[in-house]
């Protein structure tokens, strides 16, 4: 037909108006409420953070497994009142069946370990890097969803499995340039709260709930703690106690209080032993006020926060060796830690320690005459044969466009597929750091 492109588009192929439906109502391009996209300079952040949590896992010779993001509710369904089982992002599916977004990791990893029984040879040390949920109001506009760095010992007993656990996330700190004058751990151990609790003949089913009482002493006033804990059947007297103990921030003044008999203080002197022989002492600090979030910590307990104290923990974990019977599994000894990908990001961005990762790209390739399309495209199969990475130009563009595009991708060199070289079997190179240029024989790339 003789109409001009701009009319041929307007009417489209086929040339009638009907054919064109109206514009979509536009949806809303942003990701659901509490999540994130990751465009290509976020992603690359992420993955360079992900890597050190992947090269720190296996220096510590642990293997990585994964699980759904889908669990069964019933994983997650504790009754100590932990905020983690207030923000359950659950549903039911299609097949009636009550599902859940984790929110976090170690009960699937729990569940594996019971499914995979007698079949496993202890000690398993095993990591993970995971999306985990929470569906949270929006009235606080926090994020609902987070990737979460965990590594678990399971098999061990001895404290020496925790001492570990500090060791590799000391490591990770090192290696991203976070020293122990930014960040430090608190540590404590439960076994402190169950001596008391017992000494007051509290029966032991309310230990977890009064775990998560205990864990709320920074965030909500101390009359609101001791009202829980009132209603959580403990005296006066045990409150009182309890308070007391829990304000103890030296290994010395815990055996003055509890003795040197209980296994509390035993552990706890082993840990800070060891932490000398593993060079973090300076990273670590008793501090009987840490009990964790989690209903099912049983031992030792730990967190990584920031010495300046603006943000939010860091990190987090400990003993849990009586996760798996709540499942209806055997027992075995278990600690791990969860590690998210946020706070430290604002901590990294806090002591300007965010990494330069911008893209790279070995070569970039293009053609001047646009009958050299297709000896542009051997040529880049030619580089990427040799394991180079290229960014093949895929139309007729100019130089000025090649130039800027070589650029912002940060390309190393910039390969012309030119009629008077190709004639020769040639193509000209140009260095884009030294912006040294030459022909060369396409078999002779490297
Ligand atoms: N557990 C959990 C899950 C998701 C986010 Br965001 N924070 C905590």
């Amino acid at each position: 037909s003789s109409s001009s492109s701009s009319e041929n588009a307007r009417f489209g192929r086929s040339g009638s108006l009907s054919s064109i439906p109206p514009p979509a109502q536009k949806i809303d391009v942003n990701p659901p409420k509490g999540t994130r996209d990751f465009p290509p300079e976020e992603m690359r952040l992420r993955n360079w953070l992900f890597h050190n949590f992947r090269e720190v896992s296996q220096m510590f010779a642990f293997e990585e497994v994964d699980f759904p993001v889908l669990e069964s509710e019933a994983l997650f369904i504790r009754k100590a009142g932990e905020e983690i089982r207030d923000q359950l992002y659950c549903f039911e599916d299609r097949g009636n069946r009550r599902v859940a977004l984790r929110p976090e990791l170690t009960p699937s990893l729990a569940r594996l370990v019971i499914q995979k029984g007698k079949s496993l040879s202890l000690p398993l040390k095993w990591f993970a890097v995971g999306q985990c949920w929470r569906y949270e109001r929006m009235t606080r506009g926090r994020r609902r969803e987070h990737y979460q760095w965990n590594m678990d010992i399971i098999g061990v007993p001895d404290v020496t499995a925790e001492a570990e656990l500090i060791s590799s996330i000391v490591t990770f700190f090192k290696r991203i340039g976070i020293t122990a004058v930014d960040v430090g751990f608190k540590v404590s151990s439960r076994k402190v709260l169950q001596e008391v609790l017992r000494y007051y003949s509290i029966p032991n089913n309310l230990f977890g709930k009064v775990c998560i009482i205990i864990d709320k002493m920074e965030k909500i006033p101390i009359d609101e703690v001791k009202k829980e804990l009132r209603s959580a059947e403990l005296s006066d007297e045990a409150i009182e106690e309890l308070l007391q103990v829990l304000s103890i921030k030296s290994l010395t003044k815990l055996e003055e209080k509890l003795g040197a008999a209980g296994e509390a203080v035993a552990d706890l002197k082993q840990l800070f032993s060891l932490a000398e022989k593993f060079g973090y002492s300076e990273w670590i600090q008793f501090d009987a006020s840490v009990v964790r979030g989690l209903a099912y910590y049983t031992g030792i307990v730990f967190e990584g926060f920031d010495r300046e104290g603006k943000l939010r923990a860091i990190c987090g974990g400990g003993r849990y060796d009586q996760l798996l019977s709540t499942f209806g599994g055997e027992d075995i000894p278990a600690c791990g830690f969860g590690f998210g990908d946020a706070v430290i990001v604002e901590l990294l961005k806090e002591k300007g320690l965010i990494p330069e990762v911008g893209p790279q790209v070995e070569n970039i390739v293009c053609y001047l005459d646009p009958d050299l399309q297709g000896a542009a495209v051997s040529v880049a199969t030619i580089l990427r044969g040799k394991g180079q990475s290229v960014d093949l130009v895929l139309e007729n563009k100019s130089l000025k466009w090649v130039f800027k595009r070589a650029a912002r991708i940060n390309a190393c060199r910039l390969i012309l597929v030119g009629s008077s070289e190709w004639q020769k079997g040639e193509v000209r190179v140009k260095n884009l750091s030294t912006g040294e240029q030459y022909e060369i024989k396409v078999d002779k790339l490297e």
